[in-house]
């Protein structure tokens, strides 16, 4: 579930009230998430015709800092044709408010669903999607160090310890050994860069049919190597869920639609085979730790590491996976 924090409906329509979108009618909590709380928010309209929203309450794992970074981005991209909801922005012009110390959000509705077992087309349509994303990114003028980089992955995972990998899996810590050093060394430095999603997982993906709708949850949004996003798109998409199955129909068809919309160089291809398996690291080292510091009576599902120990082992097997 995610709603950490319960609001009255007095004080939700007192929020409504501050931007121009007609009265309250309905909030209602959304399940899904993990990070931060969510409503759907039913209000009249500006015209009496009913209108609907988003509500984000960002919770702590968001750096309030960088909202203007977060929710800019998806103004620009939303400017540019990218499938991503605006930011509806108070009378007063602000992006987000407050209530009490929790900074709140409302975000234009888009529809469409989560898709749980994508086809070949719906893939095709997630690697244009994310193509288009660093395509109109490249001229947002603002920039954000990824928190979640190698030395982030690393102090996680030497924050569980080996006692505390080997309580997830016997074989975890000499995973965790035999990888970190070596993607430490061979981390590429000279590809493109420009802002990435970070974390565009078919949870955070709107679709109806084989069409993109929306793409959601760019709160680890930052500057890196886009082939990287490719990398970390690759992981959460053409995988079953636990990370034992690689579905290569799928693979192609995400790298297909990204490289219709833009083209990977060669030296991008050839990287991905490490940036995969960091990918897999990165998501492996905050489930890992999440998995041992969650307390046992959170409202959260905790997600399971070793469905990434299982991509990484996988990618570190098939180096010759994204061989053009
Ligand atoms: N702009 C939006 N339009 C429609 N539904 C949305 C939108 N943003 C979020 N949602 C819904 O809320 C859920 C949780 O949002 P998300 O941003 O992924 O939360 P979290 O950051 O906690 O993971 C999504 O799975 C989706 O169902
Ligand atoms: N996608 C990550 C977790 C981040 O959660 P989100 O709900 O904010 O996307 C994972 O699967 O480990």
């Amino acid at each position: 579930m995610a709603v950490y924090t319960q609001l009255g409906a007095e004080t939700l329509a007192a929020l409504i009230a501050e931007f121009d979108v007609g009265a309250l009618v309905s909030a209602k909590g959304i399940a899904e998430g993990v990070s931060n709380s969510n409503w759907l928010i039913d209000t009249s309209g500006k015209d009496g015709n009913g209108a609907r929203f988003i509500l984000t309450m960002f919770e702590g794992r968001t750096d309030v800092g960088d909202l203007p970074f977060f929710l800019g981005l998806l103004d620009h991209l939303a400017d540019k044709g990218c499938p991503v909801p605006r930011t509806i922005h108070d009378r007063a012009g602000a992006s987000f408010r407050w209530i009490d110390d929790k900074a709140l959000a409302l975000i234009e509705f888009l529809p469409g669903v989560s898709v749980s077992e994508p086809t070949a087309a719906q893939a095709y349509a997630v690697g244009g999607a994310l193509a288009q994303v660093h395509l109109a990114a490249q001229d947002f003028g603002s920039t954000r160090a990824n928190g979640m980089d190698l030395t982030a992955w690393k102090g996680l995972l030497e924050d569980c310890g080996a006692q505390g990998l080997a309580q997830i899996n016997p074989d975890l810590a000499a995973l965790v050994a035999e990888e970190l050093p070596l993607l430490a060394q061979n981390w590429p430095t000279d590809l493109p860069r420009g802002i990435v999603h970070a974390d565009l997982f078919p949870d955070n993906v709107l679709m109806l049919d084989d069409k993109v709708t929306g793409l959601i949850d760019f709160y680890f949004a930052c500057t890196d190597i886009l082939a990287y996003d490719v990398a970390v798109t690759h992981a959460a998409w053409c995988f079953s869920n636990d990370g034992t199955r690689f579905d290569a129909d799928i693979s192609q068809a995400l790298l297909a639609g990204y490289e219709a919309v833009r083209p990977l160089s060669e030296a991008e291809r050839a990287a991905l085979p490490l940036l995969a398996r960091g990918a897999a690291m990165r998501f492996l080292s905050t489930r890992a730790y999440d998995w041992i510091n969650t307390p046992a009576d959170a409202l959260v599902v905790k997600k399971d590491p070793m469905a990434f120990a299982n991509r990484l082992r996988f990618y570190a097997a098939h180096p010759a996976l994204f061989a053009a």
